[in-house]
């Protein structure tokens, strides 16, 4: 059964420049289910970051409304939001942002308890969570300007997890780094969703996207397209589009054999490769 986590209703952001009125997010209405890794791609200045920052709590919308689980979130004061990203949000950025004078693993504990939780618990998970992105117990006592640029972006995953958000908000969480670095954290935030993680990605870059269950297309302020990929799985050889028959998706809404619409416009499954698919979604979009 499909679930939505948020949902918005006639979503609008406009910001004022010289006077100006630029309307970036306009009139939408959207889904995001729990469970997905939900991607969002566009053109450059399509407002794709804008509304990852409205569907995270970072900046309120100027019109419409943001439910999270139920709950509206587009009315909370800054304080409120602040609560509320704490509390249900991780956020993973190119840029790492991890405190220059705290070692990896103090780092993670920092964003840990800013939840008054227990230390000896916060550590456990720290530790586990730095295992599972395969950071050795080396570079736990490391500062960031000992790390390299992927070492970086799994303390900095770990940190966005370590409070177990119920979604992991990251934008171009790849952009800074090589192609090696890049695929590692891709296999990271892969496993994380595999999981059960719900996870929303901005991202400009193919490999990137094909790791997400759900694409979500913005043209100038509107979702003009959606694509239902279905679960990535790297033994099917996905990201080569070999073998890949998308299965259902988080949602159930793609049967891997024929091409549909969804009601609200999504497309759905087919039969060929999900590079295929998306590569002809994307061409569709005009990408
Ligand atoms: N805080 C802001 N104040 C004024 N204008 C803004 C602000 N944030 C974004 N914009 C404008 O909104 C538009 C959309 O920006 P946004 O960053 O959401 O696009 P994007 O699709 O993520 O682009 P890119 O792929 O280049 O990162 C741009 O024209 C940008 O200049």
């Amino acid at each position: 059964m499909v679930k939505s986590l948020i949902t918005t209703q006639k979503l609008c952001k406009t910001f004022s420049k010289g006077g100006q009125q630029q309307h970036v997010l306009k009139n939408m209405d959207l889904d995001i289910y729990e469970g997905d890794f939900t991607v969002i791609m566009g053109s450059s200045g399509s407002g794709k970051s804008t509304l990852l920052y409205a569907l995270s709590g970072m900046d309120k919308p100027t019109l419409g409304e943001i439910r999270f689980a139920g709950r509206e979130i587009s009315k909370l004061s800054h304080d409120q939001l602040a609560l509320f990203r704490r509390d249900h949000c991780g956020f993973v950025f190119q840029q790492i942002y991890l405190l220059d004078n705290m070692s990896v693993l103090d780092n993670v504990l920092a964003a840990g308890l800013l939840q008054a939780r227990k230390k000896k618990a916060v550590a456990e998970k720290a530790k586990e969570l730095l295992k599972r992105v395969g950071l050795a117990e080396e570079a736990w006592g490391k500062f960031p300007s000992q790390l390299s640029g992927g070492e970086a972006q799994r303390a900095g995953i770990v940190r966005a997890l370590i409070h177990e958000p119920d979604i992991v908000f990251a934008d171009e969480p790849t952009g800074a780094l090589n192609s090696a670095s890049s695929m590692a954290v891709l296999d990271i935030l892969t496993e994380i969703n595999a999981g059960g993680q719900s996870m929303v990605m901005v991202t400009h870059d193919l490999k990137s996207a094909l790791r997400g269950s759900r694409i979500l297309y913005l043209r100038d302020g509107i979702v003009c397209g959606k694509l239902a990929l279905g679960r990535y799985s790297a033994a099917a050889g996905a990201e080569d589009g070999l073998a890949a028959r998308a299965g259902a998706s988080a949602g159930g809404s793609t049967d891997g054999s024929t091409v549909t619409r969804t009601e609200d416009g999504t497309v759905a499954g087919d039969d060929s490769s999900r590079l295929e698919r998306l590569n002809r979604f994307l061409a569709e979009m005009g990408w």
